[in-house]
């Protein structure tokens, strides 16, 4: 029997001004793809051979077991089924895996990409087939105990032996183990070691090695090879995040993947046209995290949204029925910002996957121009979306009140899986640092008369004069983009000049950086916020959208611009490029545009088009019946399995006989 639908969700949908489904083909580039996504959607969500008892009632050794079984069929029936390009993949994993990794995916997304793009073709030849059959397991083991951001001083060493012809790897102190590579603690049987070369007694930095760390036949640990499971984390619960540590392990000279630096076998070192071409796995997973953070942040949203319809809470007015709480206003003000902020980063992801592709195949030929952009580009945007998510989801938590605390609600799970993409793959000020770095450079060669070109392209004469008193129409995308970009401007030519005075006040380059990284870190920042910005109102001049939805997106769009100003509103006002006047018709219009969407709030989660099954998540039900299924839920959980748990007669019989003798 089909379940009938909340009444209160229906009316919302009925009283939608759009169709959701053309978001929804716009979102994932066109009707034949969302065609493609629900037919491997319905594949992976309908097979038996996945179901399993949910994964919160379980132990972290089951979690790990039930997780690493699917993760071996799901690429089992992958292979079976020819779902070979990257998008079908992914849209059939996110439906098997939810918001979950499997012991393998570290192996898929980062062992692979490494030898793709580390190994010379000799190389792919030996190693390629074998991990792409999983014949072969493998992880990227870079971070040690003592080291993860600063990946130049790592200590694991891989000194060449040219009697041998072989590398001697060494963990050669505790701070050196490595610490953390995913799929490592029980599942891997190679690694990509990240680890300091040495030839002759010199350091030639930091390059990958293939190791095989386990037997092929036993998987027990190879000799000199010491590994385990760094044990239970924040979430991440079905990965066997690892430490290694290696004792006089040699490996041929042949296992450096030698695609851009050489050890030749008399030991001379053949150097790659740039070192952090070594770095170009992060780079690539990096830019992939900004679709995941929007992707993560739209689940949220889409789960608080429905939610928030179909809950009923207080009195509005007095005697009147209780209001959907989604008629709060301060309600659409915790979501409503942060549904912007998921289509914003959404479509960002998309270009920046772009960027990604076609900058990455500049390179593979050769021209490493385009590195520095790459690296920078990449690194902010990463840092900016992981962190928005990570508050977005958190807010979403919060509006579903105490039942968002609740595991049912699938939201405690999605966070604490995907707050480590703030962390992971470069901490968050680490990389906005690092952006902030080839901000100043590249504002430095435009003081010098250089046109700059890409994503700094702005930094070449702006204006920095404010420009009070002029009447703006607020809502102006042209307008909110200007603003974006004159703050950003003068944050960065302004960090500038406290680099330059700290060094003019004596300091070294290295001190006047620490000492500006506060205002450096805002310039990456207010860098990054403008290329959203001005990203989204871009993807909306896209001739194929129809009015009726460039009507609704240009909305979010405006909100998302229009919440970042308000909320950074010191930074616009600092100059008097903008005035109080413009900040109170900014918060007005924030108030305006939160009630013109709010009759579409949920047909535009509804087109983020994820199925039940995939936001798991009772609160975020599409046909909202959601305490009949909570009730039925916890019913499920372990504890309910007796009507009498054992420790009662255990502890709690005991205790209360003994006290009700003292009477
Ligand atoms: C957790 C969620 C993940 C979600 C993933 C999403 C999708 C995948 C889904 C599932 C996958 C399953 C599981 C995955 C889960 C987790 C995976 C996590 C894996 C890891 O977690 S894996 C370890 C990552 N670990 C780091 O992320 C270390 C961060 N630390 C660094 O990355 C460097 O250490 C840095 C950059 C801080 C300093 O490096 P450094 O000391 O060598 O450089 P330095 O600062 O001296 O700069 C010298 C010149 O190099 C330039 N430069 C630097 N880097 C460059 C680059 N990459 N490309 C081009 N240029 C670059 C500079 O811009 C400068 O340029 P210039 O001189 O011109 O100014
Ligand atoms: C879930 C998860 C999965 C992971 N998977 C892998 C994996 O598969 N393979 C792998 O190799 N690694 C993995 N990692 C490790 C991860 O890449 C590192 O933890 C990350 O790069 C951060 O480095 P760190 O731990 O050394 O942090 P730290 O650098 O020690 O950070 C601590 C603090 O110091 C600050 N700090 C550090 N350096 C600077 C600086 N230069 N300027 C200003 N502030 C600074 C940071 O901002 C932060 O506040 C994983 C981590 C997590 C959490």
């Amino acid at each position: 029997m089909v379940a009938k639908m909340n009444p209160d969700l229906k009316k919302e949908r009925e009283n939608a001004s759009f169709d959701p489904e053309k978001i929804t083909n716009f979102l994932y580039g066109g009707q034949e793809s969302v065609k493609r996504k629900r037919e491997l959607e319905s594949l992976a969500l309908n097979d038996p051979d996945y179901q399993h008892e949910d994964l919160n009632f379980m132990s972290r050794e089951q979690q790990y077991e039930t997780q690493l079984k699917k993760g071996i069929l799901m690429v089992t029936k992958m292979k079976e089924l020819k779902i070979t390009s990257a998008q079908d993949q992914l849209f059939y994993t996110s439906a098997v895996l939810v918001s979950d990794v499997h012991p393998m995916s570290v192996h898929t997304r980062m062992f692979l990409p490494t030898l793709y793009g580390q190994a010379t073709e000799q190389q792919k030849d030996k190693w390629l087939k074998l991990a792409e059959n999983y014949t072969i397991i493998g992880t990227y083991a870079q971070t040690e105990i003592g080291h993860g951001t600063f990946v130049r001083g790592l200590e694991t060493t891989a000194t060449y032996d040219p009697k041998t012809q072989e590398f001697i790897l060494n963990t050669p102190t505790l701070s050196a183990s490595k610490w953390w590579p995913g799929g490592m603690g029980k599942t891997s049987n190679y690694v990509v070691l990240m680890a300091q070369l040495y030839i002759y007694g010199k350091s030639y930095g930091i390059h990958p090695f293939m190791l095989q760390i386990r037997s092929l036949e036993d998987h027990k640990p190879l000799p000199g090879v010491t590994v385990g499971d760094i044990g239970p984390k924040f979430g991440y619960d079905v990965m066997d995040n690892g430490f290694l540590s290696l004792n006089n392990v040699r490996i041929p000279r042949e296992n450096m993947l030698m695609k851009y630096s050489r050890v030749e076998p008399d030991g001379t070192y053949v150097r790659p046209p740039s070192t952090k071409l070594a770095y170009g796995t992060m780079v690539q997973v990096r830019a992939g995290i900004v679709m995941f953070s929007g992707m993560n942040l739209a689940k949220a949203v889409t789960i608080a949204t429905r939610y928030s319809c179909v809950r009923r809470q207080s009195e509005m007015k007095p005697g009147h029925p209780e209001p959907q709480v989604l008629d709060y206003v301060t309600q659409q003000y915790k979501l409503f910002p942060y549904l912007a902020a998921a289509y914003a980063f959404w479509l960002t992801g998309q270009t920046m996957m772009s960027v990604y592709t076609t900058s990455s195949s500049q390179i593979s030929k050769g021209d490493i121009s385009v590195l520095p952009e790459l690296h920078a580009l990449s690194a902010g945007l990463k840092a900016l979306s992981s962190s928005m998510a990570n508050v977005g989801m958190e807010e979403c938590r919060l509006a579903c009140g105490g039942h968002g605390y609740s595991h049912a609600s699938g939201l405690p799970r999605l966070y604490t899986n995907a707050t480590p993409a703030s962390t992971a793959e470069g901490e968050h000020v680490v990389l906005m640092l690092q952006t902030a770095r080839y901000l100043m450079k590249s504002y430095n060669q435009s003081l010098q008369g250089e046109k700059l070109a890409g994503s700094v392209a702005y930094l070449s004469g702006v204006q920095l004069v404010p420009a009070a008193g002029r009447t703006r129409n607020m809502l102006d995308l042209g307008a909110l983009c200007d603003a974006f970009r004159h703050r950003a401007a003068r944050i960065v030519g302004e960090a500038a000049a406290q680099l330059r005075s700290e060094m003019q006040g004596g300091k070294d380059q290295a001190d006047a950086w620490n000492a500006s990284s506060v205002d450096l870190t805002k310039a990456a920042m207010a860098h990054s916020q403008y290329f959203v910005v001005k990203t989204f109102a871009e993807r909306l001049t896209d001739s194929r959208l129809d009015s009726s939805i460039s009507a609704v997106l240009t909305r979010l769009c405006q909100l998302h611009a229009l919440h970042g100003l308000v909320t950074n509103s010191g930074d616009f006002l600092e100059d008097g490029y903008l005035t109080g006047s413009d900040i109170r018709q900014a918060r007005r219009h924030i108030n305006a545009l939160m009630a013109k969407l709010r009759p579409d709030a949920v047909a535009l989660v509804d087109a983020f088009d994820f199925p039940d099954g995939i936001l798991n998540s009772i609160l975020g039900r599409y046909d909202g019946n959601v305490y009949q299924h909570l009730l039925e839920w916890a019913k499920a959980s372990p504890l309910n399995k007796t009507d009498v748990h054992q420790s009662y007669h255990k502890y709690l019989k005991p205790f209360l006989e003994a006290n009700r003798a003292k009477l």
